[in-house]
């Protein structure tokens, strides 16, 4: 593994010196003037009273967050009722303008527009945390944020039935054609026909990728009295009548209906192509809510053309526009027109996880995930950092720090963060690694204001040092 870059996160250590020293006589844990918003309203909405005893860190008001792509405002609510900042802006960025705002914040939220990648991210000097207010992940480069320390947060299924519920609809619109028919219609045209329009009962739902997505959609499915089956890459438990397939070919050979719920990977990226279409039956329909690079869409617009495929349904595409606006308009997809105009095929703008119910609970579970992080350090639900929890700290117990010391996963490291550590006393210490990765957090007791600037001083001369944080 390449050494990481050290990243100097000056604002940051500013802003927890300053609150440390700002007064040096009063004990280190002196409540600030806002110590009752603390984490009010987050984890499991316990009222402020319950949460009014726990410590607060540094001076919250310090924490820039920049928030893209609409984040729901009850995100938005839960991390300005901490007294960061937050600067909130309806669209991604185009790279120039993204690389300029992130050079000085310590969050970042996005949905799935907004690339991450090492470019952007070896800009952003100051950045702890970026919160996927999204169930993927791919927009971001994880292994590079993980090597400089900055923590990835998702919602795992917080917009899964959104997704499977959009999916229903489409196996009943593909099958009576009901596109067309209401584009008709807004036409003037009045086409009543059955001629290949179908029940689903008793058809075969053919699901790629049985994870959140993929198992809520199998229940529904067959409670419509759909057969279902299923291939995914894990040997995973049916539910309900569902079987599982051992091939990808084997799927495609038995599903009147396929649909997509795979992540972005280099093994995904074409999933389906002419050789997966001559598999799939005469008349079978293709539906795909996962990402845009699974299909290969000229192959598609091929299968749709032949009468391979009757009819398919398209949630997301390969090159998504930054905003709403033109899309196909001046496209830099040559297939652009093509797809357009075929028949019975329904496209929609990345719609799948967007209802008011999904998006709130997204809001509110990734928020609370960056609010744990920043404040206590706590990495449960990261998706790049191994997962280390501590329970909060009260005012009950003064002059305790937390330590965070994200490292390189060598051996020794632990003998020389506890030497540093060893003059206070260490009330609990929780250490876990991933890959290359490893998470340190101690609190320690009997520490005084100047012991903060030595602890971290000591730690960032460490060889193995990824980032160090002193909260509290
Ligand atoms: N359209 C939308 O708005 C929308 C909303 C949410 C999620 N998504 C997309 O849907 C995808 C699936 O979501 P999920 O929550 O069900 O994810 P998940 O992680 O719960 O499930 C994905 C499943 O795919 C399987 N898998 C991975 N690679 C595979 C391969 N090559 N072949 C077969 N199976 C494979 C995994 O083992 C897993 O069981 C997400 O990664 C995301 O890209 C889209
Ligand atoms: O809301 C979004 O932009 C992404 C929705 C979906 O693709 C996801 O990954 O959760």
């Amino acid at each position: 593994m390449a050494a990481p870059r050290e990243i100097s996160r000056p604002a940051l250590s500013e802003a927890v010196s300053h609150s440390l020293s700002a007064s040096p006589a009063a004990p280190l844990h002196s409540p600030p003037a806002s110590q009752g918003s603390f984490l009010a309203g987050s984890f499991a909405h316990r009222p402020a009273t319950a949460t009014a005893k726990q410590l607060k860190p540094f001076n919250t008001g310090d924490i820039k967050i920049l928030l893209l792509e609409n984040v729901n405002q009850t995100g938005r609510d839960i991390l300005t009722g901490q007294g960061y900042q937050v600067e909130f802006l309806k669209t991604s960025l185009p790279e120039d303008e993204l690389i300029e705002k992130i050079k000085d914040v310590h969050v970042i939220g996005i949905r799935s527009k907004t690339k991450l990648t090492a470019k952007v991210l070896q800009e952003a000097k100051n950045l702890l945390v970026i919160g996927c207010f999204c169930i993927g992940t791919n927009q971001v480069d994880l292994e590079y944020a993980a090597r400089h320390g900055i923590a990835v947060f998702n919602s795992p299924f917080a917009n899964s039935r959104s997704v499977a519920e959009l999916v229903i609809a489409e196996i009943i619109s593909l099958a009576r054609q009901l596109g067309d028919r209401s584009l008709e219609m807004h036409r003037g045209t009045w086409n009543k026909v059955s001629a290949k329009c179908w029940e689903v009962r008793g058809k075969t739902l053919g699901i790629v990728g049985y994870g959140h997505i993929g198992s809520q959609l199998s229940v529904l499915a067959e409670a419509m009295g759909m057969s279902v089956v299923y291939y995914d890459v894990l040997t995973l438990m049916a539910i309900g009548s569902a079987r599982q397939v051992p091939t990808l070919d084997k799927l495609l050979e038995e599903a009147d209906f396929v649909t997509l719920h795979v992540p972005e990977t280099p093994e995904t990226k074409n999933l389906i192509s002419t050789e997966q279409f001559a598999r799939m039956k005469n008349g079978s329909y293709l539906i795909n809510a996962s990402r845009g690079t699974v299909v290969d869409i000229p192959a598609l617009i091929k299968a749709m053309r032949s009468g391979k495929i009757a009819g398919a349904a398209l949630d997301v595409f390969p090159n998504e526009p930054a905003a709403n606006g033109d899309y196909f308009v001046n496209s830099l997809n040559s297939w652009a027109e093509d797809l357009r105009g075929l028949n019975n095929i329904i496209l929609t703008p990345h719609i799948g996880g967007s209802t008011e119910e999904a998006q709130r609970a997204i809001g509110v579970e990734v928020a609370e995930a960056l609010v744990r992080y920043i404040n206590q350090g706590i990495t449960l639900g990261s998706v790049n950092l191994p997962e280390v929890t501590m329970r909060s700290l009260t005012l009950e117990e003064p002059n305790h720090a937390r330590v965070i010391y994200i490292h390189r996963n060598v051996p020794g490291v632990l003998r020389k963060v506890n030497e540093i550590l060893a003059e206070h006393n260490v009330d609990k210490q929780i250490s876990d690694s991933k890959g290359d990765i490893a998470y340190l957090m101690a609190d320690i007791s009997d520490v005084k204001t100047e012991d903060i600037k030595e602890i971290r001083d000591s730690l960032d001369a460490l060889s193995s040092r990824i980032m160090t944080r002193v909260l509290y």
